[in-house]
């Protein structure tokens, strides 16, 4: 029999639907999808640890889970919302329905909603805190117990890697700050043999030059840019260096804008999904690319550094990526490495293997 659920905003609107996943209740900030595909690589994104997404997209589940498709070791996100759940995928790959992997990850989900007035909300009133309850009777006091709710602080730390991790290979030595890393990036630098040391978001710049790095890439991750200082202090000892290239990705091009003397803030919505329009400034190129993240680079106070804006968003105009003026130094708010698709903007591994060849006159490490 279908269990009744509800999903519950801080505004205090109600919408009933049906359970799925685990059976707990869920509490976390509402935001939305508007991949058509993805919801695998979404469910265990790292990034998406605290929030309850919003699949856009009418029919979830329709492919299953696969073995391959995880981005993550656990997902961080708290609920999952869509308007028809698949119970019979079809897929060779698929080894377990959502509604399964739900419940193997303990994480609730609710279907049966009208998920496109829940985005018309968010866009107007802009991410709030929502629940998921099997049980909305008291519907004064959940939505009181919803507002003094205080969003966690610490994901960053509880998603990166607790020690040193390293994947041999013939090319350029990598160290990988790992925020929270989706496993791709890990795949796209390791397809180009680089050699890849992941580091956990702590650790200091004396112990990454340890390892004489021929370049440093700074992932993905979960919360505000701002919530790691430490990280943005030692990100500011690399970016000195001589001739030490940099790539970094979504909270990454956050944390190297951050420590070159940027701000960052907090979009009224953010950019979750696989379709999102930027512009390359300096061809005119556009890419569609897979994004998500709640917080943007200001460009005003781009101005005072020594960055240079290099790719915005056509939906909003905002920030989507940075080059240093002289340093090999650049980053981008999107994601580039992907998964789920577009793969338009896959050749940035490409530059920033390009960078560090040059940077090296083309020798490898030894
Ligand atoms: N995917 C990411 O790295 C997201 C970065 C940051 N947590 C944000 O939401 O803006």
């Amino acid at each position: 029999m279908k269990q009744r659920r509800f999903l519950v905003l801080e505004d205090g609107s109600c919408y009933p639907g049906y359970a799925f996943g685990s059976t707990k209740d869920a509490i976390g900030e509402i935001v939305f999808n508007t991949g058509m595909t993805g919801y695998q690589e979404t469910l265990s994104d790292p990034s998406y640890t605290g929030q309850i997404i919003t699949f856009t997209y009418p029919l979830i589940g329709n492919y299953g889970i696969n073995e391959d498709d995880y981005e993550g070791v656990y997902p961080g996100l708290k609920g999952m919302v869509v308007h028809e759940l698949a119970e019979h995928p079809s897929n060779f790959r698929s080894t377990k329905t959502l509604d399964e992997a739900l419940k193997d990850f303990d994480v609730p989900g609710i279907y049966g909603v009208d998920t496109r007035s829940i985005t018309r909300k968010i866009r107007s009133s802009g991410t709030m805190r929502g629940t998921l309850v099997d049980n909305a009777d008291k519907l004064d006091e959940i939505v009181e117990s919803l507002k003094v709710y205080q969003l966690p602080v610490d994901e960053i730390q509880l998603n990166s890697s607790k020690e040193i991790k390293q994947f041999p290979g013939d090319g350029p030595r990598v160290i990988l700050l790992d925020f929270g890393s989706k496993d791709n990036i890990l795949v796209e630098l390791s397809k180009r043999d680089c050699e890849v040391i992941v580091v956990p978001w702590n650790t200091s710049a004396e112990i990454i030059l340890a390892y004489k790095p021929q370049g440093i890439m700074l992932s993905n991750g979960p919360g505000n840019p701002t919530s790691v200082p430490e990280a943005i202090e030692t990100i500011k000892q690399l970016i000195a260096q001589e001739n030490l290239p940099m790539f970094g990705v979504c909270l990454g091009h956050q944390l190297i804008s951050l420590a070159s003397g940027a701000t960052t803030y907090k979009l009224k919505f953010g950019h979750r999904g696989a379709n999102h329009p930027v512009k390359d400034l300096e061809n005119g190129k556009i890419s569609i690319t897979s994004q998500n993240h709640g917080y943007a680079v200001d460009e005003d106070s781009l101005k005072q550094t020594d960055l240079i804006v290099s790719h915005r968003a056509l939906n909003d105009g905002t920030n989507e990526g940075i080059k240093h003026k002289e340093k090999p130094i650049f980053s981008v708010q999107y994601h580039p490495e992907a998964s789920p698709d577009p793969h338009d903007s896959n050749d940035l591994f490409d530059h920033f293997i390009n960078m560090m060849k040059t940077a090296q006159g083309g020798k490898q490490h030894a």
